[in-house]
């Protein structure tokens, strides 16, 4: 048996086609999305990224902002770009690109991002809406691993999830997600003992553990569901995720490619949230 691929880029072209009409229609109601991305530092995988978010609002149509700063930028000068995009009209969301500079407290940062314009999901008014299940901006990751599991047709309702990573912006996220989708959900981690015992257990099995092709063959329970959270590069510098695709294409019923799967969906999911954002921007407007 082999498994069927899904493809995130597929999927995310999709999506980005009914997005772009949405955005088409907005325009000519003078309703205009816009995104501002805030880089800071010299990493070439975060580059590469943001790159990937300005190509996705160009092909989109939404109105899209790149400030690249270097990593001596002091944490009061960030806050305050910050509040300046909080108050510029022309901008319905900002993203502040992960990791920061040492010198800079994360937490202070997305603490100062307006919750209306936080398309990250990652501010924790958002957060929190996402746990009681109230309305909210989704994290990207996790809203387009759920999307990809609910475009692959495979039910979620009864079984079993495991997720492996807890991290606040893929393992802990996605787990709440899954578990709103009437999933059982196990939270494995690094600490975890013996887990292949437990992910072998798993109808849906989701690896965010950003360690290159960790799990093989023998952590799979044959028919799973995988999905790859993974961007790692192997010693040859080849991008590969955190399951090892062609020992477990043979045990898995469907399984995500890296690159090609979460990746392009993450990306997708931005942009859907930016569209939201500046929708309901002017709902409010509206109402006053
Ligand atoms: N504030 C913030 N928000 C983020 O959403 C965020 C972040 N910080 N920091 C880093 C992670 C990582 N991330 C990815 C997005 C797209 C791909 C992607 O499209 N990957 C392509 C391949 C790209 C390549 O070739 O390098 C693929 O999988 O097909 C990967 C990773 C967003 N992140």
């Amino acid at each position: 048996m082999s498994a069927q691929i899904i493809s995130g880029k597929e999927v995310a072209a999709e999506i980005r086609a009914a997005l772009r009409e949405e955005v088409t229609q907005l325009k000519e109601q003078g309703i205009h999305p816009g995104l501002a991305v805030i880089l800071i530092g010299d990493d070439p995988a975060s580059h590469s990224y943001v790159k990937g978010k300005e190509k996705a609002c160009q092909e989109i149509g939404i109105y899209s902002e790149v400030i690249r700063r270097e990593a001596s930028i002091t944490q009061e000068e960030l806050l305050k770009m910050i509040e300046g995009y909080n108050k510029n009209p022309n901008i319905h969301g900002i993203l502040v690109q992960l990791p920061l500079p040492k010198h800079i407290s994360e937490k202070a940062v997305i603490d100062a991002i307006s919750p209306e314009k936080d398309v990250d999901g990652f501010t924790p008014v958002n957060v929190g809406n996402m746990l009681i299940g109230d309305e909210c901006y989704l994290p990207c990751t996790p809203h387009g691993i759920i999307e990809l599991i609910k475009r692959s047709g495979r039910e979620m309702e009864g079984k079993h999830a495991v997720v492996i990573g807890r991290s606040n912006i893929v393992g802990k996220p996605v787990a709440m997600l899954l578990l709103q989708e009437n999933a059982t959900v196990t939270i494995a981690h690094s600490r975890t003992q013996d887990l292949a015992s437990i992910t072998r257990q798993a109808d849906i099995l989701v690896v965010a553990v950003g360690r290159a092709e960790l799990i093989r063959a023998e952590h799979v329970k044959p028919g799973a569901v995988v999905i790859d959270v993974g961007v790692n590069r192997n010693e040859v510098g080849k991008l590969v995720g955190d399951v090892h695709f062609e020992s477990v294409k043979d045990v898995a019923s469907f399984l995500t490619p890296v690159p090609g799967g979460v990746g392009p969906m993450t990306i997708t999911m931005l942009m859907k949230n930016t569209v939201d954002a500046a929708k309901k921007l002017a709902r409010t407007m509206q109402k006053q």
